[in-house]
């Protein structure tokens, strides 16, 4: 997979450096280019903001580089983190980590001029995700935490791909608690069925926790949840 991320705080992507990312870089899986946007400015003071048309506080980022810094890296797909952007979720992760190229463009100042989405929009699919319900600096964190949701995606990425299908929003529930020794500790011990070996039970025993626990902490996951994924002994937990 080849992905560009083009900011006005290249550095700020340092973090892609570390741990299986890194790695990712390192082996091949993961193409990845972090641009500085300046890069595509012409004036000696290499400006990428100015006033907003229309009056209102801060500035807004100028659409000339951000069209020349586009032309450049693309097409591909365009990832515009955006607190007015579609909610991601991990289905959005499954489906950006099938694709061939992404282009990260982060956002400062009040936000992007409108026509630069517009216009990329008329050559390259466009998605502007939202991470939550609040207000960043800019897009840069947001980016690092889609990278890090898709990549973690990638074939060959997670040493061990179990870990993929067990874990929350994998299976539309959250996950079951998790336990490693010492069997107590600071007088409270593990579950006495994950210690039994019977691996039926132990699995039943982790699904009504899923069950349970995504009932009480995130009901709008439990409606959605496929109600023929529930079996009879389901229902009744
Ligand atoms: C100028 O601000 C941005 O470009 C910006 C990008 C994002 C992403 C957020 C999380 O959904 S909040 C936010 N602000």
């Amino acid at each position: 997979m080849r992905v560009d991320i083009i900011s006005i705080f290249p550095d700020y992507f340092a973090p892609l450096e570390l741990s299986l990312i890194g790695k990712a870089r390192t082996t091949g899986l993961l193409d990845l280019s972090v641009h500085d946007l300046r890069t595509w400015t012409s004036d000696v003071h290499r400006t990428v903001d100015d006033t907003p048309y229309g009056g209102g506080p801060g500035m807004v980022m100028r659409p000339e580089p951000w069209g020349q810094a586009l032309d450049a890296v693309g097409p591909g797909t365009l990832v515009v983190p955006s607190p007015v952007g579609k909610p991601f979720t991990q289905a959005d992760a499954y489906e950006l980590a099938a694709l061939e190229h992404l282009i990260f463009a982060c956002g400062r100042y009040e936000g992007i001029d409108q026509r630069v989405i517009d216009d990329a929009a008329s050559r390259m699919p466009v998605r502007e995700v939202s991470l939550g319900d609040y207000v960043l600096f800019g897009g840069e964190v947001a980016v690092i935490v889609i990278m890090e949701a898709i990549t973690r995606l990638l074939p060959g990425v997670l040493g061990n791909a179990d870990s993929l299908t067990e874990e929350s929003h994998a299976a539309g529930l959250l996950e079951a608690p998790v336990y490693t020794k010492p069997a107590s500790w600071r007088d409270r011990e593990v579950p006495d069925i994950l210690r039994s070996g019977d691996h039926g039970r132990i699995a039943r025993w982790r699904r009504d926790q899923s069950l349970s626990r995504t009932a009480s902490r995130r009901p709008d996951m439990m409606a959605a949840y496929p109600l023929d994924h529930l079996d009879k002994a389901d229902r009744k937990a």
